[in-house]
Parts: C-alpha cells; structure tokens; sequence
C-alpha cells in the first residue's frame, strides 16, 4: 500500500511538471482538437475493448485530425483519407518512425525487426533485404508450386467433408493453410508440434498480437515501466522465450543442412548476408524471419476469412463471381495463379472486403520523428500516429452507403488497394507501406478464387445469410468473433477432369 502511494505521488508530480512543460511550449502551438483528458491517465478510460469503434466515435466529434493523450504521451488518430494522405504521403518522412513498445521489444529482440524498427539505417539495410531478396516477383514465384500443393490439400480436406456432407471451420482450416504456406516459404518446412510449445504456433502468435495490440500502461506513463501493471511484459517473455527456443533450433538445422538442392527459404537467404555488408547477425535474422512469418500468416489469413464471410452472406455477389470464374476457367479445372490476372471482379470483391475489414486497423502505430506542422496544427515530436483505417473505409462522405457490401462500386473506378488511393489503404502507404503486398494479394485472390470455384457452400442449421455472425475482435490484426463455419459441396465436373478423385 505504502509503495502503491509512492508510486502514485511519483507519477503525479512528474505529470505535473511534463503538463507545465507542454503547457509553456504549446502556448503558440495548436494541437488537433480532441477531448479533454483526466490527470496522468489522459483519455485512457476512453478506450474499451473495441478502441477501433471508440476513435471512430470520438472523431466524428472532434475531427479526422484529433489529438488525445493517452496516459502522458500524445497520440494523434487520423480518420480521413485527406488526413491520411498528409501523414502518409505529404509528410511521410517525418512518420516513417515506429514508437518503442515495452512489451513487443521482447518478440523484436529490441526493435531490430522490420515492422517494429525505428527509422534509420538498419531498417533502410532490413526494408531493402526484404523487398530485393525475400519479397520480389522472382522470389515470389519460386514459391508457386509449393502455394498450389498446398491449396490442393486444402481443396482435398474441404472435398472429404463435402462427401461427408459435414461443415467446415473455415477460418481455422485457412489459418493452417496459411500458416503451412508461410513456414514453407520461410523456414523450408511445416510446422512440426514438437518444435513448438503445447499451444502450438498460430495461438501463441495470436496471443503476441494481441499483446502488441493492447495501450499498455508502460508505453503511456513510462514511470510504471517495470511495475507490469496489466502483465502484458510477463506474458510477452514467455512467447518471446518460446519463439527464440524455436527459431534458434530451426536456424541450426539450416546451418547443419547439406542438401545444396533444395529452394532456398528465407533463412537460407539471410543466412546468406551473414557477414556482408549489412551485417547481418544471428539476431538480426531471427528477428526478421519472425516478422515475415508472423506477417504474412495472420493478415492473409483474416483477409480471405473476412471475405469469405461476406460471400456468404451475399449470395447474389459469390453468384456473380462464380459466373466470372466459370467463365474464365470453364469447371473442368481448379484455378491457377496465371488465372488470377483476368479476374476482374474478384478483386472488386477482395477491394470491398479490404475496405469493411482491414487486417490491421490502425495500421502499425507510426511515430513522428520530429515536430511538425499538418493542416495549421502542431504535431509533437514522438507523437504516436494512428491512422484508422477501419473509420475511412467506413466513412459515409466518402463512400455511398459505405457500410453495405456491394463490389459494383469499384466498377469503372481506378481505386486500388496499393497506397495510391487513401480512401482505400488496408496495405498502408509510403515508405512503411507492406512490403508483402504482391504476395498477400496473390495468396488471398488464389484461395477465395479455388473456394468459389469448387464448392456451394451453405451455413450450417438452416442459418438465413444475414444471421451471420460478422463481430470483430480487436487486436493487432482485426479477426472475426466467432469461427466461420459452412457445408461444402463439390461443383466441378469431376468425371471429366479426374482431379482429386
Ligand atoms: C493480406 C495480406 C496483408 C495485409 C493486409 C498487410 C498489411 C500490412 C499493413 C497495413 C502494414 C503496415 C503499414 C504501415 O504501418 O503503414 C504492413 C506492414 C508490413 N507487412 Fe504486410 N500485409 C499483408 C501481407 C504481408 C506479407 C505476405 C508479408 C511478408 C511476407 C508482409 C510483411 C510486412 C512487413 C515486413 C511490414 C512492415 C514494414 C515496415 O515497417 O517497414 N505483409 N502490412
């Protein structure tokens, strides 16, 4: 008890001093409109369990360009795709920094991951590694083989519950194909239980992410650092001590390894940079192989659930695509990547789920890295940046009835999901954009395409389309509540083609 007060009288005075600091400075200086916050905590209480919902509501008072300070730090969320292009693009530079974060400094081995790095020299070294070596088309199509094996055992566990006539966990069978796909890419093989702990790698990454995601008290008032008062930093140790065990044994198997022949994965390439220029250290990598594979394996994955979601329970709009697929790849054959090109509406509809269900809502939290003046306000130096990418794309003056889900709207229009269009960002934009875009694009438009084409897909228990269950759980990627399930049934001619018979 007595601690607890000391603490609390600490904490008061050094707000106390930190306001009057402010206060002298911002005298000229105009901070974004926002609510007015209490004494240390600021507007911390103002976030709920869907923080996403509360900022949307907040900037519907206070505008696309609002300041909060949560605990003692100034956050600024930006709701509009105007507001997002001055963040982004206009002052990109400036925000291209990421702030520290107590609890994920343990899975980023101190930020010298790629998604968490602050800008500078390492991450310039890292981004272009990943961008030349890891993620280009030559690299990405060196995997194309692998995508299809595994898209046909998925198709292959799909059709032995359609003979079954039993429903399908669609989101826990994408999230493993996913997750199969990924560590094929980057560690050269599946998944193995034993490697792993009990809980196995999607649930503990999961749980990382959620972690990552959570306002955590030490990141707002640094002065309780090392109190660990919600115990997000202790959890965050043991999945940290879990994924080094991990990737340490997987790496030491690559350094081992005698087979020349095989395609080399991600580890092979940045074992490859040990010793060059980029002084690539054993750290370094494991760092890095853990944010591609977290990347690439939760967004994909949220992204084909959510859209599947929608296709469900907008039967008129998977008819339409249907007759596009049908048109294109005829029934007597599974869809390949080279399909992917001439499938206009799918992506109209992968748009359209991307815009109602961004994968990460706020983007990654930017940084600014000095002070700056946007639209006549100041923003500090070290301000955090949240661009509500879940508000824009929800946004009615931007879009017509923008909570319905209808691809028709992108008919005629050259909005993209690339970083070009602001009002439609669920990759980002400018230097801290997704550098895996091309390849979560193709993975994402290859399996909701295959899933179309070769099954009709029911709810279970004669559940109407709009009894569907389309709740959100918050969280450093945005998944859906409750597991999508449906009954397939096959559809293609199989007596002509022989395929998976
Ligand atoms: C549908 C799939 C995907 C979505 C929706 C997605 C979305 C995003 C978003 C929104 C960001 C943050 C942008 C920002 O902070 O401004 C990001 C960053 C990043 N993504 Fe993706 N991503 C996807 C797939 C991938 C894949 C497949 C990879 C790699 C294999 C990848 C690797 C990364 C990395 C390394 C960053 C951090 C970049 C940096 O901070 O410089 N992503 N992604």
């Amino acid at each position: 008890m007595e601690w607890t007060n000391t603490i609390l009288a600490i904490a008061a005075l050094v707000f106390f001093i930190q306001a009057l600091t402010w206060k002298t400075r911002a005298k000229n200086k105009r901070l974004p409109p926002g609510p007015r916050g209490l004494p240390i905590l600021g507007n911390l209480l103002m976030l709920g369990t869907k923080p996403h919902q509360d900022l949307q509501r907040l900037a519907r008072k206070y505008g696309p360009i609002m300041h909060l300070r949560l605990g003692l730090k100034p956050v600024i969320v930006v709701s509009s795709p105007e507001a997002a292009e001055l963040f982004l693009k206009t002052h990109d530079l400036v925000f291209a920094s990421r702030p520290p974060q107590e609890a994920s400094n343990y899975v980023s081995y101190n930020q010298q991951n790629l998604v968490f790095a602050p800008y500078g020299s390492y991450w310039r070294n890292m981004r272009k590694i990943c961008t030349l070596e890891l993620l280009s088309n030559h690299k990405i199509s060196t995997f194309r083989s692998m995508r299809k094996q595994e898209l046909d055992l998925l198709v292959g566990r799909i059709r032995e519950a359609a003979a079954a006539a039993v429903a399908v966990d669609l989101s826990s069978e994408v999230t493993s194909f996913s997750t199969d796909v990924a560590c094929r890419m980057v560690i050269g093989k599946k998944f193995n239980r034993d490697d792993f702990n009990e809980k196995g790698i999607e649930a503990t990454i999961r749980e990382g992410m959620k972690i990552v995601a959570s306002f955590n008290l030490a990141d707002y008032i640094p002065q309780t650092r090392g109190l660990d008062l919600q115990g997000l930093t202790k959890r965050m140790k043991v999945l940290a001590g879990d994924f080094d065990d991990f990737l340490e044994k997987i790496i030491e198997e690559h350094v081992q390894s005698k087979d020349e022949n095989r395609v080399k994965d991600f580890i092979d390439v940045m074992l490859g940079f040990m010793g060059s220029e980029y002084r690539v250290e054993r750290e370094n990598i494991k760092a890095i192989v853990l944010d591609v594979l977290v990347a690439s394996m939760d967004t994909a994955a949220a992204t084909i659930d959510w859209t599947l979601a929608e296709l469900l329970r907008h039967p008129q709009v998977t008819k339409k695509l249907r007759k596009e697929l049908e048109d294109v790849v005829g029934t007597k054959r599974m869809v390949e990547e080279s399909d992917l090109e001439k499938l206009e509406y799918l992506d109209m509809v992968i748009k359209e789920s991307s815009r109602l269900h961004p994968a990460t809502i706020f983007l990654i939290r930017h940084a600014a890295r000095e002070d700056c003046t946007v639209n006549g306000f100041h923003i500090p130096k070290d301000a955090r940046i949240l661009v509500n990418v879940g508000a824009i794309g929800r946004d009615e003056r931007v879009w017509t009835d923008a909570e319905k889900f209808y691809p028709e709207r992108f008919v005629g229009s050259d909005i993209d999901v690339r970083g070009q269009n602001f009002e439609l960002i669920p990759f980002g934009s400018g230097r801290r954009g997704c550098p895996g875009i091309q390849l979560g694009l193709t993975v994402v438009r290859l399996v909701v395409a295959q899933l179309v084409h070769c099954f009709d897909w029911e709810l279970p228990g004669n559940m109407l389309p709009t009894e569907l269950d389309m709740s959100d759980d918050f969280g450093f990627i945005c998944h859906r509540t409750k597991p999508l399930l449906a009954t397939p049934t096959w559809r293609l001619n199989t007596l002509e083609t022989g395929i998976l018979n």
